[in-house]
C-alpha cells in the first residue's frame, strides 16, 4: 500500500476489524487472512473546498477568510487546491471576489491552485488575476449543464475547445470535469455510455486529466464500478480521476472502489 498512512492501513486491516468491531480477539491464521493487495503506490488529493465547498453557502465568506483558509490548507501539505471559479456573479455570488481570492493567497513553491473557468470570458479573466491552471466543466447531463451553465452539452463543448486551445497557446494546463457521472438532480440515472462520451470529447481536445463527479452523491461502489469499468477503456487510467460528493455517506466507499481500480487521483 506504498504511501497510504499508517491509521488508513490500520482500518484496512482484516485482523482490525475482526478485534476492534466484531469482538473476535483470537488470531486469524495467516492462511485464512485476508489481504488487500493492488492498492496505487501513490495518490494525489485535488483540494476543492474553497470553491466546491464555498460555493453554495448562502452567507457570503469574507475574501480575507477564504484567502487564510487555503494558505492553511497550503501549509497542511496539499499538493493542489482549486482556489475558486471565475463564473459570473450573477450566478454564484460566492465566487464573485475570485480575483482577490487568487491575488491574496501565499503560492507555495510545489502547489498548484487551478480555478474553473465556464467559457473563454473566464479564461481571460482568470489568466489577468494569475492563474496558471484552469478546469472546464461540462455535463453529462443535458438538464443539468442548462441549469448550471445555461447552455447544453453539446455548446458547452464548443466553448471548451475554445477555452482549451487559448490555454494550450499559453501553455495553461486545463483539467476536465464530468458532472453528473453517476446520478442526475433533474434526469436520475445517467447511463456510463453518455459519461463516457463526455470524458472522451474532453480528453481529445486536450484536458489532461479527466474528474468523473458525483455531483449530487448517490453513486454506490457497484455504480462507480459499473462507469468506471467503461470509461477506462477509452481513457488512460492515468489521465482519470473522481470527485465524490458525500451527501449520502457513500464517498469513503466510492473512492476506495476507484482506488481499488487503480485510480490515483
Ligand atoms: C456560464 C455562465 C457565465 C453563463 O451565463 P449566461 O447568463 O448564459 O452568460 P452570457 O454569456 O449570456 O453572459 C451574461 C452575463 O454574464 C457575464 N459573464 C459571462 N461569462 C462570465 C464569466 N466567466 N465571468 C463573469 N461574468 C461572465 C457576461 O459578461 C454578461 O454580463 P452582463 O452583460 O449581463 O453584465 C453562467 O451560467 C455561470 O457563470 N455559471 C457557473 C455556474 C457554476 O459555477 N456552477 C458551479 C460549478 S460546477 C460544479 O460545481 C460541478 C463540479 C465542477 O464541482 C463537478 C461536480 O461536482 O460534479
Amino acid at each position: 500500500m506504498g504511501n497510504v498512512p499508517t491509521a488508513v492501513k490500520h482500518c484496512l486491516s482484516y485482523q482490525h476489524l475482526l478485534k476492534e468491531h466484531l469482538g473476535v480477539t483470537e488470531g486469524v491464521p495467516p492462511e485464512q487472512e485476508c489481504q488487500i493487495t493492488g492498492f496505487p503506490q501513490h495518490i494525489k488529493i485535488v483540494e476543492v473546498g474553497p470553491r466546491d465547498g464555498l460555493q453554495n453557502e448562502k452567507v457570503i465568506v469574507p475574501t480575507g477568510i477564504k484567502i487564510e483558509l487555503i494558505n492553511r490548507l497550503s501549509e497542511a501539505g496539499l499538493s493542489v487546491i482549486e482556489a475558486t471559479s471565475f463564473v459570473s456573479s450573477k450566478w454564484v455570488p460566492q465566487m464573485a471576489d475570485h480575483k482577490e481570492v487568487l491575488q491574496g493567497i501565499k503560492k507555495y513553491a510545489g502547489v498548484h491552485y487551478p480555478v474553473l473557468t465556464p467559457n473563454v470570458q473566464g479564461f481571460h479573466s482568470a489568466i489577468a488575476a494569475g492563474a496558471t491552471e484552469i478546469s472546464v466543466f461540462a455535463a453529462a447531463s443535458e438538464s443539468f449543464s442548462k441549469m448550471n451553465i445555461n447552455c447544453s452539452i453539446e455548446e458547452s463543448i464548443v466553448k471548451y475547445e475554445e477555452v482549451v486551445r487559448s490555454a494550450r497557446d499559453m501553455n495553461i494546463p486545463v483539467r476536465g470535469y464530468v458532472s453528473c457521472a453517476l446520478g442526475c438532480p433533474y434526469e436520475g440515472c445517467i447511463v456510463p455510455e453518455r459519461v463516457t462520451e463526455i470524458a472522451k470529447r474532453l480528453y481529445s481536445m486536450g484536458c489532461y486529466e479527466i474528474s468523473l463527479g458525483d455531483t449530487i452523491g448517490i453513486g454506490t461502489p457497484g455504480s462507480m464500478k459499473l462507469m468506471l469499468d467503461m470509461v477506462m477503456k477509452e481513457i488512460p487510467l492515468s489521465s482519470l480521476a473522481v470527485h465524490c460528493h458525500d451527501t449520502y455517506g457513500q464517498a469513503l466507499a466510492n473512492i476506495l472502489t476507484a482506488i481499488q481500480m487503480n485510480i490515483q487521483d
